[in-house]
């Protein structure tokens, strides 16, 4: 099972660290975002996705989707508020870490995040429930197929409905109960490559952090809602190779990358696509 994280604790930083080189993946108590914004915001998202689909891809087009989309005008502030909130969080958590690896300054992971041309994404999801899934023998019909964050840090937040699951190293997909007050939280692919992030040599030795694989599976009955948070590097940054992926002294298989081009590759790949493979030195 994935650890808790109690963000207000001690070993908040050790805690963190070890998560985040065993599974990738933890839960996040004690976070002072207040429940009653995320709650408005799930509301006002499950009036968005219950419009008509002309009108939502009009919205998606308008200069402002929530004007364009008929709903209220608090949203669009109420958003502004939720990621400024979540951002911080998400740059409080890399502090922690960093501090957790020893890594110094203790910015080194932040400040990906706090540049101001950082690449960050709020996506909002919206499961309806698929009867479907109570016959199914697989014990479900895949909402989000299976895939890792390609960005560095995800802060995910859902209503109280199941779906998520998450991919251990051992291979059996393992069920992550909700929990609407807390955060879930996954290292992304950048993050897994972090010391070509931070030129610090030192954190090869301290471990290292593994995006972890998870995906979505709709409920037969609930529908599902989720704001994910995605924290990217500015599309400048420079990503390098996987360091596990070498032995000492060995040379890098894959060329130099940025940002920019991981993440349009990342979306154009198929979610479970090998998208390292197309970075391979020829
Ligand atoms: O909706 C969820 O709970 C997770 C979705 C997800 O993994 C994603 O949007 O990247
Ligand atoms: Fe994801």
């Amino acid at each position: 099972m994935h650890t808790i994280v109690d963000l207000n604790s001690p070993t908040a930083p050790a805690q963190l660290v070890s998560a985040c080189e065993e599974l990738g993946f933890f839960k996040l108590t004690n976070h002072t975002i207040s429940l009653n914004l995320m709650e408005n915001l799930e509301d006002e998202a499950v009036k968005f996705f219950s419009l008509p689909l002309w009108k939502k891809d009009a919205a998606g087009a308008a200069p402002s989707v929530t004007a364009a989309a008929g709903l209220a005008t608090w949203a669009t502030s109420a958003l502004n508020e939720y990621i400024t909130a979540v951002k911080k969080l998400a740059c409080e958590l890399l502090e922690l870490m960093a501090e957790g690896l020893g890594l110094r300054p203790r910015n080194a992971l932040s400040k990906l995040l706090m540049d101001e041309e950082s690449d960050l994404i709020l996506r909002l999801n919206h499961y309806p429930p698929c009867p479907v899934s109570r016959e199914s023998s697989s014990g479900g019909v895949t909402g989000f197929g299976e895939h890792t964050d390609p960005q560095v840090i995800s802060i995910l937040r859902s209503n109280n409905t199941w779906g998520l699951q998450v991919l251990p190293r051992d291979g059996r997909w393992v069920p992550v109960p909700p929990d609407q007050s807390s955060f879930f939280v996954n290292v992304g692919d950048s993050l897994q490559m972090l010391p070509a992030l931070t030129d610090s040599p030192q954190v090869l030795t301290n471990g290292r952090f593994k995006s972890v694989k998870h995906r979505v599976l709709t409920n037969s009955l609930q529908s599902r809602v989720s704001m994910i948070f995605f924290g990217g590097p500015p599309l400048k940054e420079r990503v390098a190779p996987l360091p596990h992926l070498m032995e000492e002294g060995e040379e890098s298989l894959y060329r130099e990358f940025t940002w920019c081009e991981y993440k349009a590759t990342a979306y154009a790949s198929k979610l479970v696509d090998n998208r390292l493979e197309l970075f391979e030195k020829r």
